[in-house]
């Protein structure tokens, strides 16, 4: 799936399966997200395929978005949820997820997270250390229940992404080093309330090659069949997230091809597998649209300043990530090359890092003109803020000819209300 494969210009305006963008933009004020119901079901549908005849359970990665309209769409398919707090438990089950498909991963569970997990009885706690796991136990214990768990290994492997996004090397702080995953899983045996019955990996995301899943699956392979020589039950391997998607020209492997993969390193091993995608499933059913607010020439540069801003998608500034940034309507230009021209994209926020990309060759553009910044489904809403009180941008997810927001732009007064100013002041 290329960035534009759901997003296509048909006769000059962009097209969100059979509804001009250009036309959505007439109903809700810009920046918004929007989503294509289609190229979320059809990449779910892949993954579902690709592992068909495997006992794989598909635990999409809430994280990547969280809006429920998505969650929903995905619990209607059948997909279960890999959670990292109390909240995404919450939207997972809300959005009908049963809580049987829940795998609770991230380093800092509290004891009121546990609690609450224990209580709706997840799948599995994706363990990240030795007194996490003495949490969960005591927790489990008060509550008279049996925490499922996998501990969560760190490999020490170079997922070859970028560094920021990088889990799986042993300077990083999620998981067991795989040197202390036998002991640990010793310990774990001992412990009251615990049921020790998986082995859990994740080394990062957007990964571009096979390579390093393999790297890792290889020692998980091997781990696997000594801890069951050390008379532990092993019957799941959760093989994480992060294949990665095209943002710009990465060619990525695809998703039958990750499967096989999977199979042919952990097939024999006769598991149930989990897979944890995020943003191999949202990023590119999803774009972030936006109006120019002025085009300005600086000294050096032409600036095509957009209504959108970092606070709404962080990602070019947090990891220098690029996306395509596309005119909507194309109508007055041709494919004469003059009618491209190179602007720095920037947004409102007082920050020079509010930058979505320098030099880029875009159509000649004008106040008004609607901008599709693309690749936006995945770590785009879920990771903006209110920064310079700008308000969250909305959401809007499209089925064939309708759309619907799934999630309305809060007012100036909600959100400057939920500040309180002391009487003593
Ligand atoms: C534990 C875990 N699982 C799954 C994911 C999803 O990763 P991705 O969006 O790259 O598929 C992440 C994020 O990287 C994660 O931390
Ligand atoms: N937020 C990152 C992905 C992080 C994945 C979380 N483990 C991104 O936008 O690329």
């Amino acid at each position: 799936m290329t960035p534009t494969s759901y997003f296509p210009h048909k006769n000059n305006q962009m097209f969100v399966e059979d509804i001009a963008v250009s036309d959505i933009a007439k109903q809700v004020q810009t920046p918004f997200y929007c989503y294509s119901h289609r190229a979320i079901t059809t990449s779910f549908d892949d993954y579902r395929m690709a592992f068909s005849d495997q006992d794989a359970l598909i635990c999409y990665a809430v994280k990547a978005n969280s809006n429920q309209a998505v969650l929903t769409t995905l619990a209607k398919l059948g997909s279960g949820a890999d959670v990292v707090s109390m909240g995404e438990i919450k939207r997972a089950i809300l959005a009908g997820i049963p809580a049987n498909k829940i795998v609770y991963s991230g380093v800092a569970k509290t004891e009121e997270e546990i609690n609450y997990a224990l209580s709706l009885g997840i799948f599995q706690f994706n363990v990240e250390s030795e007194p996490e796991l003495g949490l969960i136990s005591k927790v489990a214990t008060e509550l008279n229940k049996t925490a499922a768990i996998a501990f969560r290994i760190n490999p020490n492997v170079c997922a070859q992404t970028h560094e920021k996004i990088s889990t799986g090397k042993a300077e990083n702080k999620f998981g067991v080093p795989i040197s202390k995953a036998r002991l640990a899983y010793q310990q774990a045996a001992l412990l009251p309330g615990i049921k020790v019955q998986g082995v859990d990996v994740h080394i990062g995301s957007q990964l571009t090659s096979l390579a390093p899943f393999e790297e890792a699956y290889q020692h998980i392979a091997q781990l696997v069949e000594e801890l069951r020589a050390d008379g532990h039950d092993i019957n799941v391997i959760d093989v994480g997230g992060g294949l990665g998607v095209t943002y710009a020209d990465e060619i990525i492997p695809s998703k039958l091809t990750y499967a096989q993969m999977v199979n042919a390193q952990l097939g024999h091993l006769n598991c149930k597998i989990i897979i944890e995608p995020g943003r191999s499933l949202l990023a590119n059913a999803g774009i972030l649209v936006s109006s120019v607010v002025f085009v300005k020439s600086g000294e050096e540069r032409e600036f095509l300043i957009i209504d959108a801003g970092m606070n709404d998608l962080i990602r070019p500034s947090m990891y220098d990530a690029y996306h395509q940034i596309i005119a909507v309507d194309t109508s007055t230009a041709n494919a004469d090359s003059k009618t491209l021209k190179t602007y720095d994209i920037v947004g409102p926020v007082c920050e020079t890092g509010d930058t979505f990309a320098k030099a880029r060759q875009v159509h000649e553009a004008k106040t008004g003109d609607l901008m599709a910044i693309m690749s936006s489904g995945a770590y785009g809403s879920v990771m903006s803020s209110t920064y310079n009180t700008r308000m969250l941008a909305p959401e809007v997810m499209v089925k064939g000819c309708d759309f619907s927001l799934v999630r309305i732009r809060p007012s100036y007064e909600d959100v400057i209300k939920q500040d309180i100013t002391p009487d003593w002041l």
